[in-house]
């Protein structure tokens, strides 16, 4: 049996006053896309927190790569990039020191030989190779997006976490990232990514966990993009809503709607 290299079990967290996490179980084994989705504030970012060690669980436990959260966990094997936040507030850094930072973690405090290197082909990534000596306060939100997308390529992780990779950076942009992340599931990376649609990396997801008021109200199979039902090719070989209750809109409270009009329309 392969080891999961996420496994959250029975995880309840606090924040506050509020219970956020109400008993998640969350397994990825290797190489699967896990698309993370529910509506805003169900708990997506808290449980990506939690999983990577942001956010302690008041109860339950996860472990990552077979290690129980803490020293132990190999965090150069782990990729982890957080909801957009601006990776300029009072970083005076240029866009490959803040690629190259991520090549730190708990039992490397100083850059390698070759960051430069390393950091540039990071950007290359994510189509920001040109930008690597600019000041990251002079990108904009998007770009600076994709420089912490960088950041946790850098370190060729094994495992990704990704909370909202793609929100507000542009079409172009998305597809250059679909496209990276397609070579690197290719060659074996396991992700776990928070998502509000599928979009772009909708042919990469191999499943879907949805939360709701903090718990998984659906484990399985992901939603059908929007467009495919009205296609003249499209042709009905995949579950409907009927054999998928818990991807019922109306179940998992997602707001921008998973399912497409067909399998909508379908439903008594
Ligand atoms: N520091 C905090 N203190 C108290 N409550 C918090 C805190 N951070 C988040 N919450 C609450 O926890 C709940 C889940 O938040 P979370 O950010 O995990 O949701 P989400 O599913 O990622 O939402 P979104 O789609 O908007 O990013 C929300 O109700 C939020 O208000």
């Amino acid at each position: 049996m392969t080891t999961p290299a996420i496994d959250a079990r029975g995880v309840h967290v606090h924040l506050g006053a509020s219970h956020v996490l109400r008993g998640v179980d969350l397994r990825v084994e290797p190489g699967e896309v896990v698309a993370l989705l529910g509506a805003n504030g169900s708990g997506k970012s808290t449980l990506v927190r939690t999983v990577v060690g942001v956010l302690e669980p008041s109860r339950g436990e996860v472990n990552l790569l077979g290690h129980r959260l803490g020293n132990d966990v190999p965090w150069q094997r782990i990729g982890y990039v957080p909801q957009r936040i601006s990776a300029a507030a009072g970083v005076p850094s240029t866009a490959s020191e803040v690629v190259a930072s991520g090549l730190l973690h708990g039992r490397r405090l100083s850059l390698p030989r070759g960051w430069r290197t390393l950091a540039r082909e990071a950007l290359d990534q994510v189509g920001l190779a040109d930008r690597a000596g600019d000041a990251i306060g002079q990108l904009s939100g998007g770009q600076q997006q994709r420089v912490l997308i960088a950041r946790a390529l850098v370190r060729r992780p094994e495992l990704l976490v990704l909370d909202e990779p793609v929100a507000g950076v542009d079409r172009p942009s998305q597809e250059a990232f679909a496209a990276t992340m397609t070579r690197l599931v290719d060659d074996g990376l396991t992700v776990l990514v928070v998502l509000h649609e599928l979009g772009e990396l909708a042919d990469l997801i191999t499943r879907a966990v949805v939360l709701r008021h903090g718990q998984v109200v659906h484990d399985g199979a992901p939603p059908r993009p929007h467009a495919s039902h009205d296609a003249a090719e499209h042709e009905h070989l995949h579950p409907h809503t009927s054999e998928l209750p818990a991807l019922d809109a109306r179940h998992v409270g997602l707001s921008d709607g998973p399912l497409d009009a067909g399998d909508r329309e379908a439903r008594p």
